[in-house]
């Protein structure tokens, strides 16, 4: 029996997904023993993914082919610009990580590589090719916060992290994702495969960047 089309395009991301899944940077952060520089490095570069992230998810609200998708993806959106860019502001102020510093940081390898797949993504005008990059980035965000020990850490930096990607509501819209890519996916497998794998491939290379030596 063929597994669901987005199922066949995860497993077929193998070894990368899970490997990003059970990452190091995972691991730290869900046992709250990440080390403040590095927590600050990735969430400077991941406010920045955010940004195209944002624009990702207008493409989907402009290709998308029924009002109801559209509904759900814009209370997603609105999520993401209000609650979780609120999150980033907290977390950088606990941190003591200033606008300037922000700024000074160069946009590391898999950041500019994630911003240009994004664009790349909303370009083609295909709710597919837009579905398969939003899947692996909502998918693969659920997979590893759905796996957090619990209790959670004690900082919230740490704990609202993993909470924002692992709730009822987000769940509910992952769920929503692969049923609207198992329904438009098939008819463009080519496209939504490629762009399905490039973007496990940095989800993987963005974790690994928090700990590369030269880095900022
Ligand atoms: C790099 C990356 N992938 C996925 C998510 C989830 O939106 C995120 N915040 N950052």
């Amino acid at each position: 029996m063929d597994p669901r089309f987005s199922e066949r395009l995860r497993a077929g991301s193998e070894p990368a997904w899970s490997r990003a899944v059970r990452h190091r940077f995972v691991q730290e952060l869900c046992s709250g023993r990440i080390a403040d520089a590095d927590m600050a490095r990735y969430l400077v570069q991941d406010h920045r993914f955010i940004d195209a992230f944002v624009t990702l998810v207008g493409a989907a609200v402009a290709s998308a082919d029924s009002f109801a998708a559209r509904l759900r993806l814009g209370r997603f959106l609105g999520m993401v610009c209000s609650e979780e860019n609120d999150y980033f502001l907290r977390a950088f102020a606990a941190l003591g990580i200033d606008e300037a510093t922000q700024a000074a940081a160069p946009d590391a390898a898999p950041t500019a590589g994630f911003k240009a797949l994004m664009r790349e993504a909303a370009a083609t005008r295909s709710y597919a090719a837009v579905l398969a990059v939003l899947n692996v980035a909502e998918g693969l965000y659920l997979d590893w916060a759905g796996r957090a020990p619990r209790p959670l850490p004690d900082n919230f930096v740490h704990a609202e992290w993993i909470t924002l990607h692992d709730n009822p509501f987000f769940r509910e819209f992952v769920a929503f994702l692969r049923e609207e890519l198992d329904r438009v996916g098939p008819s463009e497998e080519v496209l939504a495969r490629g762009f399905f794998e490039r973007a496990v491939a940095l989800e993987l290379a963005f974790f690994d960047a928090v700990y590369a030596e030269g880095d900022s």
